[in-house]
């Protein structure tokens, strides 16, 4: 099947290669010129594991190109938007890109020969904006469809070639329904066949099944980080907690780690883009505890600072602070409202003298100008001297780096395990004061 994706970020790009990977003949549009020849060369824009070889191995193949050229979607069957839908200053989500991509895509609907045409939306967009489109679509004869993607960055390519379901929202009209749902299962057979759940709604729901999911992984998030909170304040462990009701099934191990909150480009983003929209529709009360989600968040991310001064003392000038993570999550360089670089910048503020290193991020950091902190490019490097040494990123170099040879290298041995990611024990045995989040 020819498709075709437009927006080549972290979504479109994994998907388009994934969609080549199952045999169909893809084109990625972007705007982006530069990420447009990075990935025509088979070569990844961002960091993201499996991603460069699936990418070079369909570029190679000749079923994956990618062009800044909208006329090269033309006679596709299946057009999929993956462009960007990020916070407005209001908090709502910012719809540009989404109506760019459709007044791009228009016209150059409609010329599909091999049988029904389909526009297929991946962003994440507030409830209501499917219908909206649908009707500008309409006149092409193409039908648009809501197919939101789940995929978590650092497992993208897993995730969408073996997502845990799939979900269709698919317009009123039954007969456009009905040939829409055939064109997607064609095109998503090998999933299908593999026995992923594939579920059929309205535009509204699948819309609201996206939204609904992010926000209630990070009320997770932040209820667990509640308890680190509390646990603090009363002499307890919130990891054997989270450990603990975790094993109740209805609860679910998952999604219970405390620490310094979710970052990323899409919990932060969607939480408040929800509000809005539910504001807009008059039921704004009814999502108020998202606010109190994300004011969790905030506050965990701050109360490092208040440890690091409990250990290091008030006054925080020129202590030198070793932020060990940059991306906010491993395995990814994505370092859109990232808990580990807040903190960074937090310190740096306190006239700290910081020091960031990322195993993917440090060298995407080290080619900006006018960064306020250091950047290394190795734990060695960041260790160096170091007064405090602040976990932000889990990344597997750091939970595994040996502590009696960070003993070595730093100043103070001083600990804040901002992921409660670090082998407590074994810091504590090589000299380390330590301190989680939540941790006693
Ligand atoms: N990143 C994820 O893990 C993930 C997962 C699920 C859903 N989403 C959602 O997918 C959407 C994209 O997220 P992302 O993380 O890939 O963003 P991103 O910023 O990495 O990518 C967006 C891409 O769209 C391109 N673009 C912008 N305007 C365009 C236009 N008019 N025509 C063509 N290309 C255009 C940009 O140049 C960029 O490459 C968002 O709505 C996000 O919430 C993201
Ligand atoms: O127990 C946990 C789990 C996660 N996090 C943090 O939460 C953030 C988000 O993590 P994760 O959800 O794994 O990453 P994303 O790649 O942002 O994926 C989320 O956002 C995507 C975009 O909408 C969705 O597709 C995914 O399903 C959804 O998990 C990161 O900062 C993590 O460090 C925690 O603090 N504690």
């Amino acid at each position: 099947m020819r498709i075709s994706v437009i927006g080549c970020g972290y979504l479109g790009a994994v998907h388009a290669a994934s969609m080549a990977e199952l045999g169909h003949t893809v084109v990625g549009v972007d705007v982006d010129a530069r990420k447009v020849e990075l990935l025509s060369q088979g070569k990844a824009p961002f960091f993201e594991p499996d991603f460069e070889d699936v990418l070079r191995r369909n570029v190679d193949a000749g079923r994956l190109t990618f062009t800044t050229d909208y006329a090269a979607i033309a006679g596709a069957q299946v057009h999929f938007i993956g462009v960007g839908t990020p916070q407005s200053e209001t908090g709502a989500a910012n719809l540009t890109y989404v109506n760019a991509a459709i007044e791009g895509m228009l016209p150059h609907l409609g010329q599909c020969t091999d049988g029904p045409e389909v526009v297929a939306g991946k962003s994440t967009v507030p409830v209501g904006t499917a219908a909206r489109l649908a009707e500008q679509v309409a006149p092409t004869g193409v039908t648009l469809v809501w197919n939101p993607e789940f995929l978590r960055e650092g497992f993208a390519v897993k995730d969408t070639l073996d997502p845990d379901r799939m979900v269709y929202g698919l317009p009123d009209d039954e007969r456009a329904a009905a040939d829409a749902q055939a064109v997607l299962d064609e095109l998503y057979r090998p999933i299908i066949e593999a026995g992923k759940p594939r579920l059929v709604m309205d535009y509204q729901t699948a819309e609201l099944v996206k939204i609904s999911a992010n926000a209630f992984l990070a009320t997770k998030i932040s209820f667990i980080n509640a308890m680190a909170q509390i646990c603090d304040a009363a002499d307890a462990d919130v990891t054997a907690l989270a450990g603990a009701i975790g094993l109740d099934d209805r609860i679910g191990k998952r999604f219970l780690r405390a620490g310094i909150g979710f970052g990323g480009g899409c919990l932060p983003k969607d939480i408040r883009a929800f509000q809005a929209r539910a504001n807009e529709l008059g039921v704004g009360e009814s999502l108020g505890f998202l606010a109190e989600v994300d004011k969790v968040n905030d506050a965990v991310r701050h109360s490092v600072v208040d440890t690091a001064r409990r250990l290091l003392g008030e006054d925080l000038a020129g202590k030198r602070v070793a932020v060990l993570g940059a991306a906010f999550k491993p395995d990814s360089d994505d370092m859109r409202n990232s808990p580990a670089l807040d903190l960074a910048q937090e310190f740096t503020d306190l006239s700290a003298s910081v020091v960031v290193m990322d195993p993917a991020a440090s060298p995407i950091l080290a080619d900006r100008e006018g960064l306020p902190y250091e950047i290394a490019s190795s734990i060695e490097a960041a260790l160096n001297g170091a007064d405090l040494i602040v976990l932000g990123t889990e990344w597997k170099q750091f939970t595994t780096f040996d502590p009696a040879k960070a003993a070595e290298l730093v100043a103070r041995r001083i600990v804040i395990d901002g992921r409660n990611a670090l082998p407590r024990e074994d810091w504590k045995a090589a000299g380390f004061t330590y301190a989680g989040i939540g941790r006693r």
